[in-house]
């Protein structure tokens, strides 16, 4: 849709659109100088690698003395080859970038503050959604938590109507969004849709980091064109790009050319090219796209002028020498004095009230938002024909297997309590693992913008996955309990599901643990095989004599103590079975395997059950805590 289409549409939905525009703006000058930004890196080359090698850190510069300005109303795109620090700039001045930053960067000539933090929107390259939410939920979720509590609920659904009317999204509104292995919306929805969630807040300073990246010429135009508009209704708008067409070029106010981390030119845009040809650098061909021409020069490439025949790092010492010598001191005292900082007092003066604490809504309203997401996008997950196909499959094939076992066969029917004790530790454990580490981009976004407290988006997200890990587990217990034959009365039948619902729970604690501790899919699944094995190992399940370095592992060990109730749910020390020719009977308690194991102190099982419950979420709570935190 282009952006006269886009005019039209909001001047047919009026009403909507301009109850979007109404929102009060609050303009913002962003000033930054000298911007300098270090790592430190491992020296791993191919030879030189050693296990201790944390001495050899190397210092590396990212960014090398930056210096700019943006107002309110204007856009600035920061252009450079790749790796020449563009994203490293963005998110150092949207306060995103732990780490050796120095340098000043102010907002209305202050620092970062909350209330700046709650009128920033940030759009990062790749984002991430939950990809069986619809566009619509997808931003109607984001409304209700990014806008303050003094909108209502309707007025919350309303403006992300507006946003999804303003952005031309209106054909995919009910379009799922997709990811990796789902068919959602194309790449310019997609697009438009993070820009959607940041413009929900009717931004006042919004960074994206190259919007145009996999967008075919017309989307890209399309959506430059957006932020070219709300850069008119007087946000501050700065991105970085990487190859604009001509006609995007000229779009932006100003521009900051970076190479290498030095900054080569930064201020108008269309006086750009006569600064470049005055210091020697000018185009061969009038009709270059003059960002081609911008990059090549920042790569050290020039064709034609007086300057080709040098090479590619004289070309570019050149050019940081020429932004020293002939453009810093200008920059300085353009744009970096104090004069136009009058017009923009500082932000927390313009604002009301509710726009300084930290979060816009209470902690209850977050948990409940979140909750209805995750329900809404684990429902699919969760009960998918796959899912519940593979549980009735199996719990078939456990219950013929098992069939009408009993105590005669007292081995059998431990194997089957055995079995139900394994089954409903790791699976639950698998299943939890992925779900923090898949989310990581998600929360680190989403707390960034400080759009919920941590605590309500964990018990949010440990609620929502109850159904799969309650549900499945009783289908499962029902099917089988009667087929295979254990005790026949409603007590024991209840505290057998009570026991693996448990064990349920806690494996679940056990594998969000992990993967919060790790974030990583890959190498959770790596530690998950070896704790999984480790606990079966050191339970004594394989081993009789589990040697003393290991044996204590049992006691962190959901399965331990799952298998020890299972069996307690099943039989007393004093019951009979039959354990030799001519119906000789001996007492359950005294059988080889059950006495290892011990079927008495139900209690202690229960309460370090419930330790296990607790302190596995705590230790996922307190990993998590790492994530997302604005600097
Ligand atoms: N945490 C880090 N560890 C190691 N290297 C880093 C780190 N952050 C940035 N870099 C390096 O700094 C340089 C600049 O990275 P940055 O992502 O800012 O570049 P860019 O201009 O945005 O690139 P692109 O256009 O490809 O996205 C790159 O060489 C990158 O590898």
């Amino acid at each position: 849709m282009e952006i006269e289409q886009l005019k039209d549409q909001r001047d047919s939905n009026g009403q909507e659109v301009t109850s979007f525009n109404k929102k009060q703006n609050y303009p913002v000058t962003l000033k930054f100088d000298n911007i300098v930004y270090k790592i430190k890196t491992k020296n791993r080359g191919f030879l030189k690698y050693t296990w201790k090698n944390n001495s050899k850190l190397e210092e590396k510069m990212i960014l090398k003395g930056v210096t700019g300005e943006v107002v309110a109303g204007e856009m600035l795109a920061m252009l450079g080859p790749s790796g020449s620090g563009k994203t490293t700039l963005l998110n150092a001045l949207g306060r995103r970038l732990g780490g050796d930053l120095s340098g000043s960067i102010t907002y209305n000539g202050k620092p970062f503050s909350n209330a700046m933090n709650r009128k920033t929107g940030f759009v990062a390259q790749d984002d991430k959604f939950h990809p069986h939410l619809t566009v619509t939920e997808t931003l109607v979720f984001t409304a209700l938590l990014r806008l303050p509590q003094s909108f209502t609920l309707e007025e919350k659904t309303m403006q992300a109507k507006a946003v999804i009317s303003q952005l031309g999204l209106t054909k995919c509104k009910n379009n799922i969004m997709g990811g990796a292995f789902i068919r959602g919306v194309s790449g310019g929805e997609r697009k438009r849709v993070s820009i959607g969630q940041e413009m929900l807040i009717n931004p006042s300073l919004l960074f994206l980091d190259e919007p145009t990246s996999g967008l075919d010429s017309r989307s890209a135009q399309q959506v430059v064109s957006i932020l070219l508009e709300l850069a008119k209704g007087g946000r501050t708008v700065l991105m970085s790009i990487h190859q604009p067409s001509t006609n995007i070029f000229y779009m932006f106010h100003k521009i900051l050319l970076l190479s290498d981390g030095n900054p080569l030119y930064f201020g108008k845009t269309e006086k750009s090219m006569d600064y470049f040809s005055c210091i020697g650098y000018s185009m061969s061909n009038a009709n270059t796209n003059p960002a081609d021409f911008l990059l090549d020069l920042a790569e050290g490439v020039c064709l034609g002028g007086l300057n080709s025949e040098k090479g590619l790092m004289e070309i570019k010492q050149d050019l940081v020498s020429a932004y020293k010598t002939n453009l810093l001191d200008i920059i300085k005292d353009e744009f970096l004095g104090t004069g136009n900082l009058q017009l923009t007092p500082p932000f927390e003066e313009q604002m009301d009230e509710d726009h300084f604490s930290q979060w816009n809504t209470s902690w209850i309203q977050q948990f409940l938002v979140l909750l209805k997401r995750d329900l809404k996008e684990r429902k699919h997950e969760s009960f998918s024909s796959l899912n519940v196909g593979q549980i009735l499959v199996f719990s078939c094939i456990c219950g013929l297997l098992w069939w009408q076992s009993s105590s005669t066969h007292l081995q059998d029917q431990m194997g089957f309590l055995f079995f139900y004790s394994l089954f409903w530790s790791v699976r639950p454990f698998y299943n939890s693992m992925p779900t923090f580490p898949e989310e990581r981009m998600m929360l680190t976004k989403e707390r960034s913008s400080s759009m919920y407290r941590l605590s309500s988006y964990f018990i949010a997200k440990t609620v929502a996955d109850l159904p799969m890990e309650l549900v499945l587990p009783t289908v499962f217990v029902i099917i089988t309990y009667w087929m295979g034959g254990l005790k026949p009365t409603l007590e024991h039948f209840l505290k057998t599901l009570a026991v693996i619902l448990y064990s349920a729970l806690v494996s679940q604690g056990v594998g969000l643990a992990l993967g919060a501790v790790v974030m990583n899919i890959r190498s959770a699944l790596k530690f998950g095989s070896v704790i999984v094995e480790t606990f079966f190992l050191a339970s004594g399940f394989y081993v009789q004599h589990v040697p003393k370095f290991i044996s204590w592992c049992k006691y962190i060990s959901p399965t331990y103590f799952t298998y020890k109730l299972l069996l307690a749910s099943q039989y007393k020390a004093d019951d009979l079975y039959q354990c030799g020719p001519n119906n000789a009977t001996c007492k359950i308690g005294s059988y080889p395997a059950i006495e290892k194991i011990g079927l008495g102190n139900e209690a202690i099982s229960i309460s370090a059950l419930t330790v296990m419950l607790v302190g596995y979420r705590v230790v996922a709570y307190l990993a998590l805590m790492r994530i997302g935190v604005s600097c």
